[in-house]
């Protein structure tokens, strides 16, 4: 590595999230030394049906890039990582963008990962009971990708399934995009499209859900050459993708990670030592990544395989090299929040307030919270109000797409006061999901002692406090709020050779900022909750 005088490396990471792009330059040390992000388009042309285009995205993805290396010695920057929301993007046999929707509109060429359109397809992938399904928790999510293109193929056949030649999950494409490589991430196959890493695909899986033509054509229209994420594609940043994104060309690029698989590997390694944590000298399989954005991702890592039900998994390498990974989830924990405050009939006034002092609504919700509960612990304030999180299904443990949200306790008030309570017992019941979670994995053979969040939420000091009081663990913040993005340059940082492993990489690239250690006095919150847990 560069020392004292040595002109510094520096790696780009792109993240692409459900609501924007977001570009870092990080140096060897995981600092961030520039950021930009950009919003990017949804549309959902009917309920459950959410749609992005690879276009926009792409675009977006230019603009952040060029932003960030600004007035930056190009000579510096040694390679490029991306990660993504497992999204299924659809390109035609010229890789141009085909259209997922009735209406025909090419533009919109994605199925996001929170689409919930091909629910019937999943329930007959799941009615299989094929031996895949072991490897995703039992039971297949509708957010994975067999599903949706099952969905295409009974729903789209001429406008899409005949013409496509590809299907990526975002991730690739991003990596194919910079690169022209096709070849895979095992992350994004094995997470999300039944890929094994040690026997590969498994034929009797795709022809038994009526998907057989993939399998005639030896899967080249979902991958048939897989790479570990952070090996080096091709040779490189390609001239035409460099004059896009602003950058060298010929530059190492990774084979890319999904989003909450990048923000594991930009908080899991960090060095505790001295931060008084129950993970200080353990192995590091007794921490747990927790990814919170529009969705929360938990991430759990072990050396042999763990079968939990409801939960992810057990993944091998997608995550750490030489690690089983499972992944709990909660569909929506950011895009919650947003609806629930968001919806209120005072949140008009929350906004005005929150303006005129120059604060974000949650800011402002946090500081109201301070004033009302008085001298009281906050967890009291919701005593009588609960909320039952699953407004999107439930991810997991329950793994149940049909369960739907319910808040029992509410008033005729609709004043700010009431806003701020609603708020608070969203934050809380998001936590308690969460909580179910590590006790779903401790149950299966888990034994976590020390919870690492990042993610928009983590910004949040509520959020990030209230996991810390419900799940009885210490919260680990990293020193770069932006963890997901310093997950996206290890990969440049591996894929370049200035490291020898993704384990070395991230050791060295993640370090921890501030730690949040749970108060025991909300004790009545919990027993709230747990009787309304417990007569759904
Ligand atoms: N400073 C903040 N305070 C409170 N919540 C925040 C803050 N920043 C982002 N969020 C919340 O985080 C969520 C988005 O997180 P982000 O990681 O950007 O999502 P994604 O990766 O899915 O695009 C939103 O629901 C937003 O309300
Ligand atoms: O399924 C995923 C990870 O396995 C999705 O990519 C994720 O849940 C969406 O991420 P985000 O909330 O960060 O947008």
């Amino acid at each position: 590595m560069s020392g004292g005088d040595e002109p510094r490396s520096y790696y780009v990471g792109m993240d692409v999230g459900t609501g924007s792009v977001r570009a870092a330059l990080v140096d060897q040390r995981g600092t961030l030394l520039a950021f930009a992000d950009q919003p990017i388009n949804q549309w959902e042309p009917q309920f459950n049906h959410h749609e992005q285009s690879s276009e926009d995205i792409w675009a977006a993805c230019c603009v952040v890039s060029k932003k960030v290396v600004q007035g930056v010695n190009l000579h510096q920057i040694r390679g490029l990582g991306f990660d993504a929301t497992c999204s299924l993007v659809v390109l035609d046999k010229q890789f141009r963008p085909l259209p997922v929707n009735r209406e025909g509109d090419s533009h919109r060429n994605i199925i996001m990962w929170l689409d919930h359109r091909a629910v019937s397809q999943v329930h007959r992938i799941n009615q299989t009971k094929h031996s895949v399904l072991q490897y995703v928790g039992g039971v297949m999510s509708v957010e994975m990708q067999a599903p949706k293109l099952l969905w295409l193929k009974e729903n789209l056949r001429e406008t899409c399934w005949d013409k496509a030649g590809h299907f990526f999950d975002l991730p690739d494409f991003l990596s194919w995009k910079a690169t022209g490589v096709t070849a895979r991430s095992l992350c994004s196959l094995v997470c999300k499209w039944t890929y094994s890493a040690e026997k590969g695909w498994d034929d009797s899986f795709w022809k038994m859900v009526g998907l057989e033509d993939l399998v005639t054509d030896n899967y080249s229209k979902i991958g048939n050459q897989v790479l570990p994420p952070g090996a080096s594609l091709g040779s490189g940043l390609t001239p035409e993708a460099a004059k896009d994104l602003g950058l060298p060309p010929g530059i190492a690029v990774a084979a890319s990670l999904i989003d909450a698989h990048a923000g594991g590997l930009g908080v899991i390694g960090a060095d505790v030592k001295g931060h008084g944590l129950a993970c200080e000298g353990q192995p590091v399989t007794s921490r747990l990544a927790v990814i919170c954005g529009t969705s929360s991702c938990h991430m759990g890592i072990s050396k042999n395989p763990i079968f939990v039900p409801g939960v992810w998994g057990p993944y091998f390498s997608a995550m750490v090299p030489g690690f089983w990974l499972n992944e709990g989830g909660q569909s929506v924990t950011g895009k919650l929040i947003d609806h629930m405050v968001q919806g209120h009939a005072a949140f008009p006034e929350l906004q005005a307030k929150a303006k005129a002092r120059r604060q974000s609504v949650y800011a402002y919700l946090n500081s109201h919270l301070d004033l009302i509960k008085k001298a009281q612990p906050v967890g009291f304030l919701t005593v009588d109000l609960h909320v039952w999180p699953d407004f999107h299904g439930n991810r997991s443990p329950l793994a149940d797409l049909t369960l739907k949200g319910m808040v029992t306790g509410l008033k005729l008030s609709q004043d700010l006061d009431d806003l701020a309570i609603l708020y608070l017992a969203t934050v809380q019941a998001i936590a308690f999901g969460t909580r179910l979670i590590i006790e779903a994995m401790e149950s299966a053979g888990h034994s976590i002692s020390t919870l690492f969040l990042c993610g928009g939420l983590s910004k949040n000091p509520l959020f990030v406090q209230m996991h810390a009081d419900i799940t009885g663990m210490p919260v680990v913040l990293s020193q770069e709020v932006e963890s997901v993005l310093v997950g996206a340059a290890v990969l440049g940082a591996c894929a370049s050779g200035d490291f020898a492993s993704v384990q070395e990489a991230m050791a060295k690239m993640s370090r921890v900022g501030k730690v949040v250690f749970p108060r025991h006095e909300d004790k009545r919150i919990l027993e709230g909750y747990e009787n309304i847990s417990s007569r759904v």
